[in-house]
């Protein structure tokens, strides 16, 4: 059985437990400072390190160097050091100081977290560093990822953290600039693009405190990409305090549409539809593996698929959250009902011991 030493149960480390579990990976796990759940926690890192095949590192980036170097004597050249910090260039460098050729060491990102999990969304996708010096190390590494239900991007550390610079580190920049300005999150009705960020601040407000510090500061292109950001805001923010940005509309856009435009209107109305319905069907995917994990787990309580008393919480609250959208909650009822068919004939097609 494939085996794993977790060194750093936090809210990271917890959700990776329990994906490797579900995979039938057996887990162990050390934290002096996060609850560690009896069946996986060992008291000690050479206890914690000992005959495992892989040892993953999920500790603050900051806290790495200090972790490899205290691991480095227990270890030995069987074994693979992983670590899923989410910069590249610096746990790298900090991993060939302690380890080099001796022991196989493979950097790592996993894009997912707590959150993303809960949710159910996939594709799981994990970034992982290709290494001259430990090539079979690297696809072991891949293996294990592919086992827990990822998709890997084999990609190096320096094109990583540039991606990252723009992507991870301004998306936390940005929510904690909303946060800062205190911009109210819950307006009921604010409209979908607001809705989309909204949510990029909630999963970067519960996140943890050094990441955002780890995503700017062991990050060498952050800073590049924050700048750049700042710049354009502060034109953007001058154009539209200056007189061009006062103007009112043109009066064209009053004028009754020629028939051509017409018929563009509709074409672009019916491409925006299609995206919501792509939307829709990736979200029917995203309820149906929550379907099968909800059947998984109801099968070892010895409980029944359908469960009567939940649907109807279920529906009562579809027809208010309707009601509350200006839709009409009997037609909304409508729709649930034929996902809640849809659900329950996967269920029933469900292994029990499958793993999602
Ligand atoms: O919540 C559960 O127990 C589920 O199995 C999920 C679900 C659903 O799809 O929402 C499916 C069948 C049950 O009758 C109730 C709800």
């Amino acid at each position: 059985m494939t085996n794993v030493a977790l060194l750093g149960y936090g809210r990271f480390g917890a959700a990776m437990a329990s994906l490797l579990r579900d995979a039938d990976v057996d887990v162990r796990a050390f934290d002096p400072r996060s609850p560690v759940p009896d069946e996986m926690r060992v008291a000690s890192i050479p206890e914690l390190v000992r005959d495992r095949d892989f040892v993953i590192v999920a500790v603050p980036v900051t806290a790495m160097p200090r972790a490899f170097a205290a691991m480095r004597p227990l270890l030995a050249p069987s074994q693979i050091v992983v670590d899923v910090g989410s910069v590249k260039l610096g746990p790298s460098a900090a991993m060939n100081e302690s380890f080099g050729a001796a022991i196989p060491w493979v950097a790592t990102h996993p894009l997912f977290g707590p959150i993303s999990l809960s949710r159910g969304e996939r594709p799981l996708v994990a970034v992982v560093c290709p290494n001259a010096t430990h090539p079979a190390a690297v696809e072991r590494v891949v293996a294990l990822y592919e086992r827990i239900g990822c998709t890997v991007v084999l990609e190096d550390e320096a094109t990583h953290d540039r991606n990252m610079a723009w992507t991870h580190a301004l998306a936390f920049f940005v929510a904690k600039g909303m946060l800062d300005a205190a911009v109210p999150l819950d307006i009921p009705y604010a409209p979908p693009s607001f809705q989309a960020l909204a949510r990029t601040v909630e999963a970067a407000r519960s996140d943890a405190g050094h990441l955002y510090a780890a995503l700017h500061r062991e990050n060498p292109y952050a800073a590049e990409a924050r700048r750049k950001l700042v710049e354009a805001l502060v034109a953007a923010d001058q154009n539209l305090s200056g007189s061009d940005g006062m103007a009112p509309p043109p009066s064209s856009s009053l004028v009754l549409l020629p028939s051509t435009a017409r018929s563009q209107a509709l074409r672009e109305t019916r491409d925006l539809i299609d995206d919501l319905d792509r939307e829709i069907v990736e979200l029917l995917g995203r309820r149906a593996q929550l379907a099968r994990r909800a059947a998984r787990e109801k099968a070892k309580l010895g409980r029944p698929v359908r469960d009567p008393e939940r649907e109807a919480e279920l529906f009562e609250a579809r027809r208010r959250w309707a009601a509350e959208r200006g839709l009409d909650p009997a037609s909304v009822h409508e729709i649930f009902d034929a996902i809640l068919r849809f659900s329950r004939r996967l269920q029933h097609e469900e292994p029990i011991d499958g793993a999602d």
